[in-house]
């Protein structure tokens, strides 16, 4: 095992990242830059997350998992437009606690996801920081020419849906941090969540065809939502009442003395990953059946009206978030 003082940054590129490089246009590394033809009758889409230790991951998150959640939040966004993702650029800014095995532990994450999700690294950069771990990465996908949809779209009198479930990412956080009271296998689901999120690549195809406007839900719910408004100049009626809830957020939620505020946490906590889109209610069956065949959930949770913002109405009544996700400066 090298030791870092010797050794960090050119076995760290040598070792544990030239054997994720795209076989070709990654030049194993050893090169300056990548370079990629283009490739006709598609569009580039790029996107950027930067993730800071304690921000948005733990401190005593596993590195392998830190490396999967920074890959896959990047994929999200890839999904929500449609596109589908081929590589990556890296850059890393090791903590202190950053040794040698964290680094191998940070690489077995992405070797894994690369074998999942067929991407490779294109290139990137190495630097040590005397402060917390920094890790961002900037994912790559191609889209048909002119497919890519966009967050503004939505046209008055479209469906609202939303894939999955919402408010995982929220409570495997609390989870993670020892502060709920849930069974051990209900934990360990959320807390993967948390750690792991799974991008709607499965999803993007059918997003891509039929939807309107489209974004990942990273800030939360209600404020991605809120995203999509704004960049279409429409308001939106978000129901929730109808928050598609997972076996385990279930759980919590049934022992909630506050069933409203309960869900204003879940629809604003952020960290689910899943697509939230607006479509014409025409497209609504082939949605619903397009979601069967790939065994993923499908929720209606509201409209698109005329207005502005996000309107929220739970149990009838419209009521008022204090806040609608996570923001930084
Ligand atoms: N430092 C930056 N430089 C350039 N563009 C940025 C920067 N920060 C954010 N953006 C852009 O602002 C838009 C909104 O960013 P963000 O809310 O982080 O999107 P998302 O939640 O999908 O990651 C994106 O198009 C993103 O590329
Ligand atoms: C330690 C920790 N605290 C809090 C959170 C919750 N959290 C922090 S930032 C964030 C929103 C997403 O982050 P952002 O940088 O806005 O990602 P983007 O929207 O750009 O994809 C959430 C849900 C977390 N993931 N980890
Ligand atoms: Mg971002
Ligand atoms: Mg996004
Ligand atoms: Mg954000």
């Amino acid at each position: 095992m090298p030791s870092l003082d010797v050794a960090g940054e050119f076995e760290t590129i040598e070792r544990l990242l030239r054997p994720l490089a795209h076989p070709e246009w990654g030049r194993g590394l050893a090169d300056d830059v990548a370079v990629l033809p283009s490739r006709p009758g598609y569009d580039l889409v790029l996107t950027k997350d930067v993730i800071v230790e304690g921000v948005h991951f733990l401190p005593d998150d596993p590195l392998e998992t830190v490396a999967k959640k920074l890959l896959r939040v990047n994929l999200s966004d890839l999904a929500a437009k449609g596109s589908e993702p081929f590589g990556y650029l890296l850059a890393c800014c090791w903590s202190d606690r950053c040794g040698w095995p964290e680094r191998e532990a940070f690489a077995a994450g992405l070797a894994q996801d690369q074998a999942l999700f067929g991407v490779f690294l294109m290139g990137g950069d190495t630097v040590r920081t005397p402060g917390p771990a920094v890790f961002s990465l900037t994912a790559l996908g191609w889209v048909p020419a002119g497919e890519a949809v966009s967050r503004a779209g939505a046209q008055v009198g479209d469906l609202v849906f939303v894939t999955g479930t919402i408010g995982d990412g929220l409570l495997g956080l609390q989870a993670a941090q020892a502060k709920l009271k849930l069974d051990a296998e209900r934990l360990a689901r959320l807390i993967d969540h948390y750690r792991t999120p799974m991008p709607r690549l499965d999803f993007a195809d059918v997003v891509r065809n039929l939807a309107t406007a489209a974004a990942d839900v990273s800030d939360g719910l209600a404020a991605d939502l809120n995203h999509i408004a704004k960049a279409s100049g429409v308001g939106i009626a978000l129901n929730l009442s109808v928050l598609p809830l997972s076996a385990a957020a279930q759980a919590w939620f049934e022992d909630r003395v506050d069933p409203q505020a309960a869900l204003e946490d879940l629809a604003t906590g952020g960290d689910d990953y899943q697509i939230v889109f607006t479509a014409h209610p025409r497209h609504e069956e082939t949605l619903r059946r397009e979601a069967e065949r790939r065994l993923l959930r499908l929720t209606r949770i509201g409209a698109v009206t005329a207005g502005e913002g996000v309107a929220v109405d739970y149990g009838g009544r419209r009521i008022e978030l204090a806040r609608r996700g996570w923001t930084h400066g």
